[in-house]
């Protein structure tokens, strides 16, 4: 099995932004959602954006935001990507993906083997799926692990990726168990909500590569 993709969210600083691209990282997230405690404003998101340093690409997370302010953050972010958290629909997603020509993603909570199935209507609106556990209080960022063995030997219809409750001691796990091609995380990263801990990112990437088959 090839490494998987590593995405570390919730960056809102540039030296965390260096440190999870020293460790190893393909992605980085922004937050710009004002209930996260990892919330950062455009102008700081584009400041951030510009210290996410090339052969990185920079994910905008973004929930349920109305389509002028999000063009808006898009114009003055430049992100590579787009990560929708909310209840956005696939032809919510479709119409941003073609009139962005950004790469697009979709965060689903998943709870049980319908939801996984109902999921897959993303198929041809997106670039990646990215499961996650049910919202919560808030949409994602909470901890949470979804129940792996639901993907386990799942034929998925799109690209996809594993989100919710990773960390340094159960990425392998969660990789041997669901062969992710890619794993994201925030909470898992941190010493307190919205503070990243560089030794936690570093194991958290050491971990998700060492994983082999
Ligand atoms: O990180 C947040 O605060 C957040 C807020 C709103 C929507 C999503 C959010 N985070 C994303 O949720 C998943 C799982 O996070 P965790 O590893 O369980 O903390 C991940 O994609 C985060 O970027």
């Amino acid at each position: 099995m090839a490494n998987p993709l590593i995405k570390i969210c919730g960056l809102s600083t540039p030296e965390s932004i260096a440190s999870a691209a020293a460790a190893g990282a393909s992605h980085v997230g922004l937050v710009h959602y004002a209930p996260s405690p990892r919330h950062v404003e455009i102008a700081q998101a584009a400041q951030l954006r510009r210290a996410v340093p090339p052969g990185v690409k920079a994910v905008l997370l973004v929930v349920n935001m109305a389509p002028d302010a999000l063009a808006q953050a898009v114009a003055a972010i430049r992100p590579d990507v787009v990560q929708f958290h909310g209840q956005e629909s696939p032809q919510e997603c479709a119409a941003f993906r073609a009139a962005s020509g950004l790469e697009v993603w979709k965060a689903k909570g998943i709870k049980t083997p319908a939801d996984l199935a109902e999921a897959q209507a993303y198929a041809g609106a997106l670039d990646r799926l990215l499961y996650d556990a049910p919202a919560g209080k808030l949409p994602g960022g909470q901890g949470i692990a979804l129940d792996w063995s639901l993907l386990a030997g799942y034929r998925h219809r799109i690209p996809w990726g594993l989100a919710g409750g990773l960390n340094a001691d159960n990425v392998a796990e969660a990789i041997r168990q669901t062969k992710a091609p890619l794993v994201d995380t925030s909470s898992g990263v941190e010493s307190a909500p919205g503070i990243k801990d560089v030794d936690r990112i570093k194991a958290f990437c050491q971990a998700a590569r060492a994983i082999q088959s």
